[in-house]
């Protein structure tokens, strides 16, 4: 992550309010300022959508049956804000992403629950023609391994405009002087990017090229999942701030999926964390960072090593995170690595608990928080 001299000082929860802090609210209504009004090339739509995720359940068919890679999961996405979603490797993320345009592939299929997007209805009921309008005209996405999803053969800039005819945009010229536009602010000489094939981009010019096709639909919603993982430092750090600021100015709703508490940091109003297919914190970033409940969350913080002061503070969370076979098909997913274990985290799900807009699934800090409500009374 890229951090600011001034900043260096600070710590992690410091530093988490000074880059998110003041934004959440800037972003929120810079949304509602914009409306139907606005004359982009997409006229059907009157601003950021909402998503509402619901009891949602994605299950890959392996040789040991149907396994759940992501499973009860409950989310919303504000209009106008961007979420982030945390976790480590294998924790269902990119089958959330997925999901949310409704592209799981076989062997997986979404097996339960719902995605309504505002304008959309359940993306999960939606197919053929309906399905292939919906991406990319009104979900922009850019999928991990967006540096080798380009189509060798063909230029960039004519699968820029197979893309633009594909969803029947008529102002091609504006297509690709808004490409030409989103390349140049993200360092790079828009109209060479264009006339060039895979082969002739790095893998970070390539990665920017995926958020460029993200982005230059004007879709309201931007699913962006790892958009960042080739880039170093300086590069992470523009990119994110022209996510940022694109976001702000058309308005979108957006859904960024990183393994780096730093990416949230930087850039996310709202936060959810992932652990063995399931959500167990979900707030506003700077709350969750700044004060952890779940015990899974305090221990991705403290594997961030500080940035002033002894390295060796940092420590990493024991343990190994689940895979597909060894997710527990009761209990607390993640009590194997727990230290406030207790007997009921064997058998029942912990509830999930709200704390204002701050979501909490953990037996420990429910029952700690019950404890503490009753020595109150
Ligand atoms: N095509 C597939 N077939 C079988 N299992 C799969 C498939 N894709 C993903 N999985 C399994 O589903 C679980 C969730 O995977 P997913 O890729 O969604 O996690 P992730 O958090 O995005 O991980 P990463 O950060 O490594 O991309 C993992 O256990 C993974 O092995």
């Amino acid at each position: 992550m890229f951090v600011p001299a001034e900043k260096v000082s600070m710590t992690l929860g410091e530093r988490l309010s000074a880059a998110v802090g003041v934004r959440s609210d800037r972003s929120v209504e810079a949304a509602r300022n914009r409306g139907a009004a606005e004359g982009t090339r997409d006229a059907d739509r009157s601003g950021p959508p909402g998503v509402r995720v619901r009891d949602l359940s994605v299950v890959y068919r392996t040789a040991a049956g149907e396994l759940p890679a992501v499973s009860g999961i409950d989310l919303d996405l504000p209009p106008g804000t961007i979420t982030g979603v945390v976790g480590e490797s294998g924790s269902g993320k990119s089958t959330l992403a997925l999901s949310l345009l409704n592209a799981v592939q076989p062997p997986g299929r979404i097996r339960s629950g719902s995605v309504e997007i505002d304008g959309l209805g359940d993306v999960t009921r939606l197919r053929g023609e309906d399905l292939r309008r919906a991406r990319g005209r009104h979900i922009g996405y850019v999928f991990q391994a967006a540096q080798n999803s380009l189509n060798p053969l063909k230029t960039v800039g004519k699968q820029l405009l197979d893309l633009g005819r594909s969803h029947e945009i008529r102002d091609l010229r504006g297509l690709v002087r808004d490409a030409k536009d989103l390349l140049g602010r993200m360092g790079m000489d828009g109209a060479r990017v264009l006339d060039s094939h895979q082969h002739e981009l790095s893998g970070g010019m390539r990665q920017r090229v995926g958020i460029m096709f993200a982005l230059v639909l004007n879709a309201h919603l931007v699913v962006l999942d790892e958009p960042t993982t080739a880039l170093d430092m300086i590069t992470q750090a523009t990119i994110l701030r022209i996510v940022r600021e694109v976001h702000e100015e058309r308005g979108l709703t957006t859904f960024i999926i990183t393994h780096d508490l730093g990416v949230v940091a930087e850039v996310a109003d709202r936060l959810a964390i992932m652990y063995g297919g399931r959500v167990v914190e979900q707030g506003p970033t700077t709350e969750v960072l700044g004060a952890p409940r779940h015990p899974y969350t305090q221990g991705l913080i403290r594997a961030i090593p500080r940035l002033v002061g002894d390295l060796g503070e940092a420590r990493a969370l024991p343990g190994r995170p689940p895979t597909l076979g060894t997710v527990p098909s009761r209990g607390c997913v993640f009590r194997e690595r727990c230290d406030l274990r207790m007997d009921v985290c064997e058998t029942e799900e912990p509830p999930t608990v709200p704390y204002g807009e701050w979501i909490v699934a953990c037996h420990a800090v429910a029952a700690r928080d019950a404890e503490t409500r009753e020595e109150k009374a």
